[in-house]
């Protein structure tokens, strides 16, 4: 069980969870409160954490951002007008400080509030700073905590700073922060988030791989022919346009997302489910993972842009056109890869990953694709309708895994075609799945790492990205695009058709 101060050694396991887990007495401090991911996961996070009885009434929230608002306002923005009625325990325990996170007064204030909500809502000294600013906040603000002192976890009491993705803009970046980190910080008290780890569905890919027997035989190189990894959205950016500039979908989705669940998919078996273990095989995955250079990157990645699009009934506005995009912008909104892993398992599997906005679906999943049998003893027209079999692990939405399978049709003749064993989350659980972010900010007061990224992770990450983002920066032809509601530019079909294998276009 988990001590006062949330500590709970070093031994955490993923299985160690039990339904009673509830977050010691804190602070949470969010930089960036007054942006999307505050409103739209964060704070509904903690609503849910408070409605589970996850959280005491020793716990509070402050938000700083340089937004001028009070605290009623700061409620009423991020909560709307049921304001605190999710969770009367509190009352009176959520702040505001409107401040710039260069300014040392930001930082005294803050110091303040929180020694006055020790004292008032006995938190204990437990603190957990969430950067949830774009990434060139970050160091203003682990600069600001650490001149206030506010950085260092005691014998008694913890501070713990949780960074949002994407860690850094490519790898010398990601180092140049972990320094300023590392200046203040010590590793231990540092949390760097990807909420795709905190997904059930995600976890789930190490359920299958590590809790039965009966996959593990086939999931190499023997049986494998490609595995796809698909992060697909039918949003476009949104509000978020001058965010996603700077962004792209590489930065956005695949140096976090796409490469964590690729890890968890491929990866060797752990010794154990500790939070070292997990991640050491991740980084063995990562390091693994060959690209080549130059202009043969082309060969290997695809890019692409939307442009207007979709049915007459919704017409969609093509990314240079959305709000806070620069009109001749050449941000991907698009990208799809094919990466080799350089082990024994896997030498010469391709994977085919790829992530976009304004596609026809929101799918998540991860598909391998096995070997056709060596031998059909049954004629070529009686299998027009037979797929090559295939695990499809669907990480969201209509959570759940598919198993596809060549069967006979009923009658007189022997005719097969694709057949599908289908698992669903939904209807074989009755418990409730928590939201990606509930579970990650529990697992922060809790002081578990477990679902949260190391250093060497985010920089593998960017070693596989790097090249690929610095060949489209020197590309100067025009950037490929796909029409909004359309499944990506055409140049991605070629990636993936030059093997012979085809794109899986999911429409829900
Ligand atoms: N939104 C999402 O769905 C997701 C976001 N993330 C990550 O979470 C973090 C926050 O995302 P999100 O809330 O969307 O971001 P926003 O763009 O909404 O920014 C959050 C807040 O940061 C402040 N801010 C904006 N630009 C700057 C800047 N250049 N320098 C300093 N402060 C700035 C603003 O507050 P003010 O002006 O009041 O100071 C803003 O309200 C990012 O790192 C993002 O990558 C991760 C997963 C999903
Ligand atoms: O991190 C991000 O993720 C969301 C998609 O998250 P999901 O849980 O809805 O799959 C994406 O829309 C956003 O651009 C990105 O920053």
């Amino acid at each position: 069980m988990p001590s006062e101060n949330g500590t709970i050694g070093e031994h955490v396991t993923i299985p160690q969870e039990s339904d009673d887990r509830q977050a010691p007495p804190a602070t949470v401090v969010i930089f960036g409160a007054s942006g999307d991911l505050t409103r739209r996961k964060l704070i509904p996070a903690i609503e849910s954490l408070a409605r589970h009885n996850r959280l005491t009434e020793r716990f509070a929230v402050v938000g700083v951002a340089r937004t001028p608002m009070d605290d009623d306002q700061f409620i009423h923005a991020v909560l709307g007008d049921r304001g605190l009625s999710g969770m009367p325990q509190l009352a009176g325990a959520v702040r505001y400080i409107s401040g710039g996170y260069d300014d040392p007064e930001t930082y005294k204030r803050l110091a303040t509030v929180l020694d006055e909500l020790d004292h008032q809502r006995g938190t204990a000294g437990n603190r957990i700073f969430y950067l949830s600013t774009p990434a060139e906040a970050f160091p203003l603000v682990i600069n600001g905590l650490a001149g206030a002192g506010l950085h260092q976890s005691r014998e008694d009491s913890f501070a713990r700073l949780v960074i949002e993705k994407p860690y850094g803009h490519n790898e010398a970046s990601a180092k140049q922060l972990d320094a300023t980190v590392h200046a203040a910080f010590d590793e231990s008290q540092v949390f760097r988030i990807d909420h795709y780890l905190g997904k059930d569905t995600v976890q789930n890919v190490l359920a299958l791989r590590f809790a039965n027997a009966i996959f593990q035989p086939i999931w190499d190189r023997t049986w494998v022919d490609h595995v796809q990894i698909t992060v697909a959205e039918t949003l476009g950016v949104g509000t978020r346009g001058s965010f996603y500039e700077h962004a792209g979908a590489m930065r956005d989705i695949v140096q976090n997302h796409v490469l964590q669940v690729l890890a968890l998919a491929l990866m060797e078996p752990p010794a154990s489910f500790s939070a070292e273990a997990v991640r050491n095989e991740k980084v063995k995955l990562l390091q693994a993972i060959r690209l080549p250079s130059g202009r043969a990157i082309d060969d290997i990645a695809v890019r692409g842009q939307y442009t207007r699009g979709g049915s007459r009934s919704e017409l969609m506005a093509g990314y240079r056109e959305e709000p806070g995009v620069d009109p001749l912008s050449r941000t991907e909104t698009y990208a799809a890869l094919r990466l080799d892993v350089d082990n024994w398992r896997w030498a010469g599997v391709p994977f085919y990953v790829r992530t976009g906005k304004r596609l026809p679906s929101r799918v998540t999943e991860v598909a391998l694709q096995f070997q056709r049998p060596p031998h059909l003893p049954i004629p070529n027209r009686q299998l027009t309708e037979l797929q090559p079999d295939a695990l499809i692990l669907r990480i969201q939405p209509d959570e759940g895994i598919a198993l596809r399978f060549g069967a006979k049709v009923p009658g007189h003749s022997f005719r097969v075609r694709s057949a599908s064993m289908d698992f669903s989350y939904d209807k074989t659980f009755r418990e409730e799945s928590p939201e990606a972010y509930e579970r990650l900010l529990l697992d922060a007061l809790i002081g578990d790492t477990t679902l949260f990224i190391r250093s060497d992770e985010v920089e593998q990450c960017w070693r596989i990205v790097d090249p690929i983002l610095e060949r489209w920066a020197e590309d100067t032809g025009p950037i490929p695009t796909y029409e909004a509601a359309s499944w990506g530019p055409t140049e991605a079909n070629r990636l993936i058709e030059r093997s012979g294998r085809a794109w899986r276009n999911t429409v829900a």
